[in-house]
């Protein structure tokens, strides 16, 4: 299951506590539960019954992929937080709103999946254009990408305390969220610190500066990240957790040869970090939310001598969270992670309609084909155990 490319998290604990006690699962309706007996034990089938959740980090990317990969996650989630980092940016609420109408175009027929938009800050970016964003009603974050950090982050910010500091002024007036990459570019930093070193350099005294600044520290990878989170005032300080950092840790960008379909940025970590970024997400702490951080690029940009980061996880993301919940034995804390935290923080409803996961061995294809091309998905080919669908 999860195990065979290199997943940290196994298939062979069986959550009897679990399984067996649905008491223990506070706000997961548990809808059926029944029996198969196979020839060693017999194992429970079981079906949860939660919230529909929203994606509060995504790439969709524009062009001809865009249909095929905004189908998947249309069909898991509410609403998704829709990364600004095309080719060129979305800089300005005016291409943000232009944005948004591909998407809706690019739905399936009947899908009320809702894009909510971003903006790529820069340098130049100006005040006024946060008062636009914020009067458009489409636009619910600025995005923070330190120039260079990452795919398409060009054009990002270069000083974002020597030069943002009236436009992050301007989003405190508008409680709008500042929604970070969090990592130093500087090549003499380890790629592995560059995670801690940000928190150290610029989220700290960025944190201190604007104590009222909503602040989401993006794909967390580090215990570093989690601590720091974990310290600052709850409400404005939040972060999302990816399924890979979840379930793989940097082992599985080596195991058996060099494995580019689980790289990503931030980079894999060290096992230790793993554990702290699940012990964070099991734990119930509203701070904490589901944001896949899927992230398509071709597999010819992705098998080749100098590949993209990003991994594209969109259609198996409900399944790995599921799991990691299942082994932490806090299936009862799945639905706050996966469809209440995220709402809460940004301010807006919850979601009325829910989904359907049951414990049904499916499996991802190999690779999803588009018009000019295919996209490889994480555990692509693999067999994992727990099947979303809509109710
Ligand atoms: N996470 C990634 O490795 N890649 C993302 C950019 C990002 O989220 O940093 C992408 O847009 O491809
Ligand atoms: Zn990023
Ligand atoms: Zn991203």
């Amino acid at each position: 299951m999860l195990a065979s490319k290199g997943a940290v998290v196994s298939d062979s604990r069986v959550m009897m506590r679990t399984l067996f006690s649905p008491c223990n699962i506070s706000h997961i309706s548990v809808i059926s539960f029944g029996r198969k007996s196979s020839s060693k034990a017999f194992s429970a089938k079981m079906e949860l019954s939660i919230t529909r959740p929203d994606d509060w980090h995504l790439h969709l990317r524009d062009g001809d992929v865009l249909k095929t990969v905004v189908s998947h996650s249309a069909h898991h989630f509410g609403r998704a937080i829709v990364m600004p980092n095309l080719k060129p940016p979305i800089t300005t609420t005016a291409a943000a709103v232009a944005y948004r109408e591909a998407i809706l175009k690019s739905l399936p027929a009947n899908s009320d999946f809702s894009p909510l938009m971003t903006l790529y800050l820069t340098d130049t970016t100006s005040p006024l254009e946060i008062k636009l964003a914020r009067e458009s009603q489409v636009v619910f974050g600025v995005k923070l990408y330190p120039a260079g950090a990452t795919t398409n982050s060009q054009d990002g910010v270069t000083d974002l305390l020597g030069k943002c500091l009236p436009v992050l002024q301007e989003m405190v007036e508008h409680n709008m969220p500042l929604l970070v990459h969090g990592e130093v570019t500087n090549p003499e930093v380890d790629i592995f610190d560059r995670e801690k070193v940000f928190i150290e350099m610029v989220l700290s005294p960025l944190v201190q500066k604007f104590p009222r600044l909503k602040v989401v520290m993006e794909h967390v990878t580090t215990m570093d990240a989690v601590k720091f989170v974990e310290s600052c005032t709850e409400g404005n300080v939040a972060a999302t957790v990816t399924p890979q950092h979840l379930v793989l840790n940097r082992n599985s960008l080596f195991q058996g040869g060099l494995q580019p379909h689980n790289y990503c940025l931030p980079v894999l970590k060290r096992e230790i970090h793993r554990q702290a970024l699940v012990s964070a997400v099991t734990s119930g702490s509203k701070r904490f939310f589901l944001g896949t951080d899927s992230a398509p690029h071709d597999r010819r940009k992705k098998e080749c001598s100098c590949g993209c980061a990003g991994i594209y996880n969109a259609p198996v993301a409900l399944s790995a969270y599921a799991k990691v919940f299942e082994q932490a034995n806090a299936l009862d804390k799945l639905e706050a992670f996966t469809s209440f935290n995220g709402p809460d923080f940004y301010g807006l409803p919850r979601n009325n309609s829910k989904i359907k996961l049951s414990k049904t061995p499916w499996k991802v294809p190999e690779s999803f084909s588009y018009a000019s091309g295919d996209i490889v998905p994480m555990f692509a080919g693999e067999m994992l155990d727990w099947l979303p669908s809509p109710l």
